[in-house]
């Protein structure tokens, strides 16, 4: 009885170290239906569910798609709850009349939507993002310096300083980050930007941040700093000053400092 129990135990432990090993197929879903950008072509069709036909046609750069592939990856995208799926005839099994659908997961994957992962998620799982995350292991055993050191030899300031594919890639996967979460800290902190007469948004990428302040609190004399090589690449905005430099040896002064990275501290100058 007890081996039988712990044989089914075992089998349960096996099938768990399955799910782990391919986890990483999830993520190389999300980022081939980004980079098919299938959450767009369903989109533009009025946000209907279309066939799988529907979709590969509107694929860019690709005259002759293979459907039966594509047909493997919304299988586990819909498994995810990325897309729905629709069989409108009573035959399930035929592929042609099934309809793919978006949900609300799948809104964060469109393109130039103001509420948008996209950038993000072809960022994080680009393969200079993901090789850092090879190197646990060497961490352990040498410690010393991040894991983005390991794999690439420098930090990851450096290594986008030199690399300007990498620079913009991270550049546009923060930006679209900072926009969701600045509406929410001025839509909860509402009151709290009213006293303020200037701000520096220190770190602050290409200035996606100091935009939103500024919009909808235009008394802000709103500076936007980064390190040069982000600066340089950063669009004119109405109201807000880039300035580039180095944290490490000095910001640009103004009565409050705001400082964001997956969490936000504001200092008030006394
Ligand atoms: C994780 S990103 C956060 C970007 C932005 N604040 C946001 O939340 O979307 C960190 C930013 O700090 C900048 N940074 C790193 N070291 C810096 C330094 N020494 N001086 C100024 N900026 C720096 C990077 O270039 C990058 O834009």
């Amino acid at each position: 009885m007890e081996t039988e129990k712990n044989s089914e135990e075992l089998l349960r432990g096996q099938a768990e170290i399955w799910q782990h090993m391919f986890s990483f197929a999830n993520s190389m879903a999300l980022k081939c239906a980004v980079e098919l950008r299938i959450a767009d072509i369903i989109h533009s069709h009025g946000g209907a569910p279309i066939t799988l036909s529907q979709i590969a046609s509107c694929i860019d750069d690709s005259p002759s798609p293979d459907i039966p592939y594509l047909a493997r990856i919304m299988r586990l995208l819909v498994r995810k709850n990325i897309f729905t799926v629709h069989h409108p005839l009573s035959d399930s099994s035929s592929s042609e009349s099934t309809l793919y659908g978006l949900t609300h997961v799948s809104r964060w994957l469109l393109h130039g939507s103001d509420l948008s992962l996209a950038p993000m998620i072809l960022m994080e799982n680009h393969p200079w993002a993901v090789a850092p995350w090879h190197c646990f292991s060497t961490c352990v055993k040498e410690g010393g310096t991040s894991a983005f050191e390991k794999a690439h030899g420098r930090d990851v300031w450096d290594f986008a300083s030199q690399n300007p594919e990498f620079n913009n890639m991270f550049n546009d996967g923060m930006a679209c980050t900072a926009r969701i979460i600045t509406r929410a800290i001025l839509t909860g902190y509402k009151d709290g930007f009213g006293c303020i007469g200037s701000l520096v948004d220190v770190g602050g990428g290409t200035g996606t941040m100091a935009a939103e302040i500024v919009k909808s609190h235009p008394h802000i004399k709103t500076t936007n700093f980064d390190l040069p090589h982000v600066i340089a690449t950063a669009p004119l905005i109405d109201g807000v000053c880039h300035v580039g430099g180095d944290m490490f040896k000095e910001i640009p002064s103004a009565d409050t400092v705001f400082m964001k990275v997956t969490l936000c501290l504001l200092i008030r100058n006394p």
